[in-house]
């Protein structure tokens, strides 16, 4: 490569001059560039004469930023200045993270996904087509990095991109956000990730219509040539890139669930809509059931939307619940899954395999009421019999929680906590202020995409994001740090219970879960559970002398900060 960090010096070091220096994000300063490295480097009257502090370049770019009339604008600006200088872009973004995660993520990722080929300025990441498998090895190849290079590899085949569906191509952005993310919150080395898209074609005819769209112009492929590319590809980026994560991200369900299945114990791998969704949820709701005084065991869960996120989310749970002494049985009998043709019951037709665990016995909704539209019984029917104290929304369908439901809820159950968990905003299940007044402030709440605080009758509430933001940096960081090669279930369940350790709910108006502000240090104690889990679970290659401070100062040490480095010219 032309560019090498060495770590006995603690400098970058790089063969490339004059523009070549400036056109590489991972290199170019800009204006921050001294004399003396505008000499060595060929850059001398490339860039205007005066050298600016890093400090000087963030003010000024943050009033650029600021000065952008719309959030995808903001979004384009953002995207823009991290691919023209990456460490500006995170000091930027570490700065500022409370007000920027909801430009570089969800929610406004959602609409720069669906832009993609408007706003298009420059690649991003690796783009695979599946007309093309031989091409994988190459094109991976082509970024420059060999086998001790990389940490983290963020894919997606851009199907089920957050609640809005098959976006094509343009998942790459929800790749790199996620990657935004895991630098931001936990310091993994920007340049050792990398962002992956799996183009295998589209079913959204508006985009195979528009000469415009920038990716293949055909309908996605059958699950044979699928699987046949994805086989491909797990086994060329875990050759090349031996130590890295394979981060998933939007597949659709059956996709998702298959992948995970099938490689979770082969390779180093996870799924962050299934494991991720499901560890952030398990914190939100132990955080929530502190507050209710009730042990989680005597809850009471309605999940809507069973798919990718549902089922993971209910995984964990009935983990949870059996760890604290309930059977397996019992465990599952605790969960009421609700999907498009209502509730889960045996015998349904149509049911995906991974939802059949939770589909209950004929003969306890017998006398349930079902409704023609839905085709089963329906989520009113569904809170009005089983009674739930938790109710979880992962269905992708705004504001389908509605006043009738909460109210029936809340009629039975002291402190009802309610997660509307679906992104981006417009697709939340119900808005915190309506929970509230339908609750008489009663609610513990939870939202996936961000929420200002709502007042009511006196109170102001802060609102928990129920997002797995909260969860995957830490996930990641203290994985790479303990060298897995695994992600473990107690690796995940480590993970909910260092979030939930941040929180108090007891405070009237507090938040179920820490604040995204405090992401970084939230992230740092994630990370030092997931690597003791990792040693735990006899899947950590770095073996740790075993005390809690040597975990943190090696969670600590190993997080990169946006701060320019010594650059040498050789
Ligand atoms: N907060 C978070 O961290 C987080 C994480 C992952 C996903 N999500 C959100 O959850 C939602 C679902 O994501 P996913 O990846 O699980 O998608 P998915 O497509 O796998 O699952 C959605 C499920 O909802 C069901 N559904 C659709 N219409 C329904 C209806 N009218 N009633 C009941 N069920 C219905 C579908 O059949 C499907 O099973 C998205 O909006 C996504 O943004 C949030
Ligand atoms: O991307 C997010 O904001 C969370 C989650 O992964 C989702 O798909 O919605
Ligand atoms: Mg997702």
């Amino acid at each position: 490569m032309e560019t090498k960090w060495n770590p006995a010096e603690g400098r970058l070091e790089t063969r490339a001059r004059g523009r070549a220096v400036l056109a590489d994000p991972l290199l170019n300063r800009g204006t921050a560039f001294t004399q003396e490295e505008r000499r060595a480097l060929g850059l001398t009257g490339l860039v205007p004469p005066q050298v600016l502090t890093q400090d000087q370049q963030a003010a000024r770019a943050y009033q650029q930023y600021r000065a952008q009339p719309t959030d995808l604008a903001k979004n384009v600006y953002l995207t823009a200045l991290h691919d023209r200088n990456r460490v500006l872009f995170y000091r930027l973004l570490g700065e500022h993270l409370a007000e920027m995660l909801p430009i570089v993520y969800t929610p406004t990722v959602g609409t720069a996904i669906e832009r993609y080929s408007y706003e298009y300025r420059r690649p991003a990441g690796v783009y695979l087509s599946v007309d093309a498998p031989e091409d994988i090895e190459r094109s991976l190849l082509a970024t420059g990095l060999g086998p001790d290079d990389v940490d983290l590899v963020v894919v997606t085949d851009g199907e089920a991109l957050l609640g809005i569906g098959d976006w094509g191509v343009g998942g790459i952005d929800i790749a790199v956000g996620k990657l935004a993310v895991y630098t931001a919150a936990a310091g993994i080395d920007p340049s050792r990730t990398l962002a992956v898209m799996l183009d295998v074609g589209t079913n959204r005819k508006e985009l195979l219509d528009d000469p415009l769209y920038l990716g293949n112009h055909h309908e996605r492929v059958d699950q044979v040539t699928y699987d046949s590319f994805i086989e491909s590809y797990i086994g060329i980026t875990s050759r090349l890139f031996p130590k890295a994560l394979l981060h998933w991200e939007d597949l659709g369900p059956a996709n998702a669930r298959r992948i995970l299945d099938a490689y979770r114990d082969k390779v180093f791998t996870w799924n962050d809509d299934i494991q991720g969704t499901g560890a952030v949820n398990l914190a939100a709701v132990l955080g929530g059931v502190r507050a209710t005084g009730v042990p989680l065991t005597d809850h009471r869960i309605v999940i809507f939307g069973a798919g990718t996120a549902g089922i993971g989310v209910a995984d964990q749970l009935r983990d949870a619940l059996v760890i604290e002494g309930l059977s397996p049985e019992e465990a599952t009998a605790r969960v009421w899954a609700v999907d498009r043709h209502g509730l889960l019951t045996q015998g349904q037709q149509g049911m995906r395999d991974f939802q059949i665990r939770y589909a209950r016995p004929a003969a306890e909704v017998a006398d349930w009421r079902h409704d023609d539209e839905v085709g089963g019984i329906p989520l009113a029917e569904v809170v009005k019999q089983a009674r739930p104290t938790i109710l979880i929304g992962t269905s992708g369908q705004g504001g389908s929680f509605t006043e009738e439901i909460v109210r029936t809820m809340a009629a039975d159950t002291e402190r009802p906590i309610i997660m509307a968990m679906s992104n981006p905003t417009r697709l939340a299940e119900a808005v915190p202020a309506d929970l509230l007044a339908w609750t008489d402030g009663r609610a513990l709440i939870a939202t996936g995409s961000p929420f200002e605080p709502v007042e009511h009758e006196g109170t102001t509430y802060t609102i928990a994001q129920a997002n797995n933001a909260l969860v995957f940096p830490g996930l990641g960081l203290g994985a790479i740090v303990a060298g897995a090669d695994r992600i473990t279930d107690g690796m995940l369940s480590a993970v909910a219970h260092a979030v939930a350790r941040h929180t108090d709910a007891s405070v009237p108006g507090a938040p179920i879960l820490p604040p995204i502000a405090r992401l970084r240090e939230t992230t740092v104690d994630v990370a030092v559970a997931v690597a003791r889990a990792a040693v735990q679970d006899g899947v950590a290659r770095e073996q740790p002398d075993g005390t809690d401070a040597t975990v943190e100062e090696r969670v600590r040490a190993a997080m990169w900060h946006p701060v320019y480095p010594p650059i040498e010219a050789v």
